[in-house]
Formats: structure tokens, C-alpha cells, sequence
């Protein structure tokens, strides 16, 4: 897998003057000139001096020269910025980060009272950036959970007078191993978590459990190291890969001289072992800024527990925390310088996928089963192919013979039902014809008697030729029918009916015919 060198990312907070600082009246001595810069120790713009009625560029002679120095930094933040503008800049897209596999860390770093802990943790009203972090932790672990599963623990520690302590169970101190994954903290459990409110609570417990003490800058200064630290393990739902990374949000006890918190007794011890692991921390940061092999992590179990952060495999972003007050003149400079330092310190960030144990030989024994396997589907999707496209043309010409057999019975059925009502109109025909010819000779019978008289006679005659009319009706289909109708409702002898008949159907050529038949 592919390393990338990045550089620690530092960014600069300086805090709104606290009351002390209003109340003392002292000048600024850090103005931020842009998103990347500042001047420490400005000159005093308004502090004008009249000597003899001419401007004196300093009041006093045996005051020193102000420093003047502008810094560089990733990005710093002026007084009026949000903790969320600093999540949405800084702390948001290493979530995008943790969850690509990179180890990230994120700590504050500063004098007491410098705006360290509300930068990290916040207030119920303005919360912090560790809050904000995690709440987007857990959305962007919720938007992914159909492709992974997260398994997400958490720990959260701190360092006091050296003695690393487990502040989720109030217990230790722990001790520290090195091993090849590098520092674990041996006996700590992690509490495994499910939502982000959950490990909210878990915040809370811990930071209830931290070591505070007043400080001349701070009523509730944090006396501890506190190192919060969120476990992922990623399995891939598809292909099983596995990932474990690691975010840690770390929050330091102020870097200020001992003096100046003014320490005796315990808060002197307390003050001096602040100030051995800082000194550690300050001795590597140098020692990586110059790129030296050997980095003293050893000195101290701060700078044992911040190894991976510092100079392993992590994506770091350091927080500066100052005020603009010159009642912290020293501490604030101290931090710039430190900061500065930092900046300089190249990290190799690997992205973290878990060994699987499998031996080399099972994934080559799969990869040729699956290949085998892939072949004969490929064998079997061919064959499937062709069988289909040859019933398709089966069915095809075989469905049209079965059209054109049926379309040929449908022809001889229609053909045979015509034949069947032609003959029956012709066996109908036949028989009217029979029974006007059985009429005629009845009437030739009544004709040949004596017995009938002459009004008799000429009454058969317009009978025979009505029937003759009729008979050659019968010769065509069409009159055939109006004939027998004609000839059934006995109206053979009225010749008006069948001369109304003829005109009515309006049969041009057959109403001459009948009429020349008639006259005959
Ligand atoms: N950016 C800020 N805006 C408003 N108030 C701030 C800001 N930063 C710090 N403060 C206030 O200043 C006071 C000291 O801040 P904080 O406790 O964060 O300092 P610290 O660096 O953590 O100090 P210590 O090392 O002693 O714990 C707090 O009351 C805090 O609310």
C-alpha cells in the first residue's frame, strides 16, 4: 500500500480578552492580519508620547523594541470565530479521513486559561470540537452502514504527575507497552459504544472524572492531559476487508512557565511534572522539525501515548491556543514558537487495513475455483443461448403453418356452409317450382271439365298466369323468395300485388320481363 508524506496541520485560536485582561487595560500583542498570518508583538499604534510638543516614537527609552514577528500558519482563527467554523475547516474533513482508513489525531495546545478546553470541549451552548466531531462521526457511520460494519469503542484517558489513569472507570494508573501496532495502554478495555449520544455521555463521565485545579488564569484549569479516543474497526459487507482506526482528541494541560501558575507544594509538583512531559513534547517536536532520526518519545508517557500522532501513522492537526492579552506575553510567545516548530513535522499516513490471517495458498486455491466456476457459467450461457434463439424459430414457422391450416379450414368451412345454403335455396326452389307446376295442372283439370262455367274459366286463366308469373320468379334466387311468399299468402291471383312487388325492389330488367309475361 502507498504512503503519502503530509506535513502536521497547525492552526492558530486566539481568544477574546477574559475580564482580568479587560479590567487590567494591557495592549495587544497579537493581531491577525489574514487567514494565514499574524504579527506578534505589533507596535503600538495609539501609545503616542509628546516630548516638547514632538511626537516620540517611545516613551520610555529603556523599553525594548517590539518583536514585530509575522507567522505563517495553516490557518488562524480571530477572536470572533465559532468553535463550528473551526470544525467545518478543520476537524470535518478528518472524518472523511478516519473513515478512508487514516489514523487521525487532533490536539490543543496552549498556555493556562488560552481557550484550550473550550476549544476541545465547549459549553452545553457552544460545543466543542471533540462534540461536533463525533456527532459527524457517527452521522457519516450511520450513512454508510449497508456497506460496513462499524464496531466503534472508545477511550478516554488521562495523564497527571505521569501516571496515565482511566478516566471512563476512575481507575490505574496503566502501564504503557510498545508492541508492533506501537503504544497500548496494557488492561484498558475499551467500552464499546452504538450512538453518538451515548459516547456523548461517556465525554461527560470522563471529563466529570478530570483532574482541575484554579489557576491564576483559569478557576477551572485542567491539571491533566486528557486523551479521548475513538476505535473503528470497518468490515466491508461485500468483499470483507477490514479496517481499524484510530481518532484521538487530546486535550494538554497548559504549556505556561511553573511560575506563573504560582505553585507550592502539590500544585508545584503538578505544575513541574506539566512541564517535564511538555518539555518532552517540546524536545520532539523540535527533534522531527529537523528531521532527526531519534525522537525521544521515551522521556515521557505523554510523548509515548502522542508517538503515532506526532511522527507515525497519522493525520494530525494541532491547535494553538493564545490570548491577545500581553498579560501572557511569555506563554503566548511560547506557543507561537512551538506552533511554528510544528508545522514543520512530516508525517507518513498508510491507510489501515487489517492482515487477514488467511494463508496465501487458500486465496490462490479460491481465485482458481472462482475462475473454473466463472468458465463453465460461461460454457453453460452460451449453450442456454442458442437452445432459446432455436425454439424461438421453431415456434415461429410453426405457428405460421398453424395459421395458414387454420385459415384454410375457416375457407372450406365458409365454402361448405355456402354450398349447403345454395343447396338448400335450390332444393326450395325445386319444390315451389314443383308445387306451382302441381297448381297448373290442377287448373288445367278444372279447365278440361264441362262442369266449370265461363266466369270460372277466365278466373283459372288469370290463376294460370299468375302461377307462370310466379314460376319464372323462381327461376332467379332473389324473386324466388318474394314469390313463395307471395304464393303462400295465396295472393297469386291479385297480378296488382305482384307488378307492386317488382316495382318496390325496382328490378329494372325483370319488371319488363314479367310485365311482357303477364300481357301474354
Ligand atoms: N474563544 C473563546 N471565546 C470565549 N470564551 C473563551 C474562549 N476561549 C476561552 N474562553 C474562556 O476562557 C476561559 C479559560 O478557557 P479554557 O478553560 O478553555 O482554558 P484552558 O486553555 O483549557 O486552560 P487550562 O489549561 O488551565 O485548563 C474559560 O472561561 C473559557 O470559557
Amino acid at each position: 500500500m502507498s504512503a503519502e508524506q503530509t506535513n502536521i496541520k497547525v492552526v492558530v485560536r486566539v481568544r477574546p480578552y477574559n475580564r482580568r485582561e479587560l479590567e487590567q487595560n494591557q495592549r495587544q500583542i497579537v493581531k491577525v492580519l489574514d487567514n494565514n498570518t499574524l504579527l506578534f508583538d505589533p507596535d503600538e499604534e495609539d501609545d503616542e508620547f509628546f516630548f516638547q510638543g514632538t511626537k516620540q516614537n517611545y516613551r520610555d527609552i529603556t523599553k525594548r523594541l517590539n518583536k514585530k514577528i509575522s507567522m505563517d500558519f495553516d490557518r488562524v482563527f480571530d477572536p470572533e470565530a465559532t468553535n463550528r467554523q473551526i470544525f467545518e475547516e478543520c476537524t470535518s474533513p478528518l472524518v472523511a479521513s478516519v473513515l478512508n482508513g487514516y489514523n487521525c489525531s487532533v490536539f490543543v495546545y496552549g498556555a493556562t486559561g488560552a481557550g484550550k478546553t473550550f476549544t476541545m470541549l465547549g459549553s452545553d451552548s457552544c460545543p466543542g470540537l471533540t462534540f461536533l466531531t463525533m456527532r459527524e462521526l457517527f452521522d457519516k457511520i450511520q450513512a454508510q452502514s449497508s456497506t460496513h460494519k462499524f464496531d466503534v469503542g472508545v477511550s478516554y484517558l488521562e495523564v497527571y504527575n505521569e501516571l496515565v489513569m482511566n478516566l471512563l472507570t476512575k481507575t490505574g494508573p496503566l502501564k504503557l507497552q510498545e508492541d508492533s501496532n506501537g503504544v497500548v495502554v496494557s488492561g484498558l478495555v475499551l467500552k464499546p459504544i452504538y450512538s453518538a449520544d451515548e459516547l456523548l455521555q461517556l465525554l461527560a463521565q470522563g471529563n466529570s472524572n478530570r483532574t482541575q485545579h484554579p489557576t491564576d488564569a483559569n478557576a477551572e484549569s485542567s491539571r491533566s492531559h486528557a486523551i479521548f479516543q475513538v476505535h473503528i474497526r470497518m468490515t466491508d459487507r461485500k468483499t470483507g476487508t477490514k479496517r481499524t482506526v484510530k481518532l484521538s482528541m487530546i486535550d494538554l494541560a497548559g504549556s505556561e512557565r511553573a511560575a506563573s501558575t504560582k505553585g507550592i507544594g502539590v500544585r508545584f509538583k503538578e505544575g513541574a511534572s506539566i512541564n517535564k512531559s511538555l518539555l518532552a513534547l517540546g524536545n520532539c517536536i523540535n527533534k522531527l522539525a529537523d528531521g532527526m532520526k531519534h525522537i525521544p518519545y521515551r522521556d515521557s508517557n505523554l510523548t509515548r501515548i502522542l508517538k503515532d500522532s506526532l511522527g507515525g501513522n497519522c493525520r494530525t492537526l494541532m491547535v494553538a491556543n493564545v490570548s491577545m492579552s500581553s498579560l501572557t506575553y511569555e506563554d503566548t510567545y511560547n506557543t507561537l514558537k512551538y506552533a511554528s516548530r510544528a508545522k514543520k513535522i512530516r508525517t507518513t499516513l498508510k491507510q489501515n487495513v487489517l492482515k487477514s490471517n488467511m494463508p496465501k495458498d487458500f486465496y490462490i486455491k479460491k481465485v482458481t475455483e472462482l475462475m473454473a466456476e466463472n468458465e463453465r457459467l460461461k460454457i453453460k450461457v452460451a449453450q442456454l443461448e442458442k437452445a432459446s434463439e432455436a425454439t424461438r424459430s421453431y415456434n415461429e414457422s410453426e405457428l405460421k403453418a398453424w395459421y395458414s391450416k387454420i385459415d384454410a379450414v375457416y375457407a372450406s368451412v365458409i365454402k361448405t356452409q355456402e354450398y349447403v345454403i345454395g343447396t338448400q335455396s335450390k332444393i326450395k326452389s325445386m319444390n315451389f317450382r314443383e308445387k306451382l307446376k302441381k297448381e297448373n295442372i290442377a287448373c288445367n283439370k278444372l279447365l278440361e271439365r264441362n262442369s266449370v262455367n265461363s266466369e270460372e274459366v277466365s278466373e283459372l286463366k288469370v290463376k294460370k298466369k299468375n302461377l307462370h308469373v310466379l314460376y319464372v320468379c323462381s327461376l332467379t334466387t332473389f324473386y324466388s323468395n318474394f314469390a313463395s311468399i307471395l304464393f303462400s299468402l295465396k295472393l297469386i291471383s291479385d297480378i296488382f300485388i305482384i307488378r307492386q312487388v317488382a316495382l318496390s325492389v325496382s328490378l329494372r330488367v325483370t319488371y319488363p320481363l314479367l310485365l311482357c309475361t303477364y300481357r301474354q
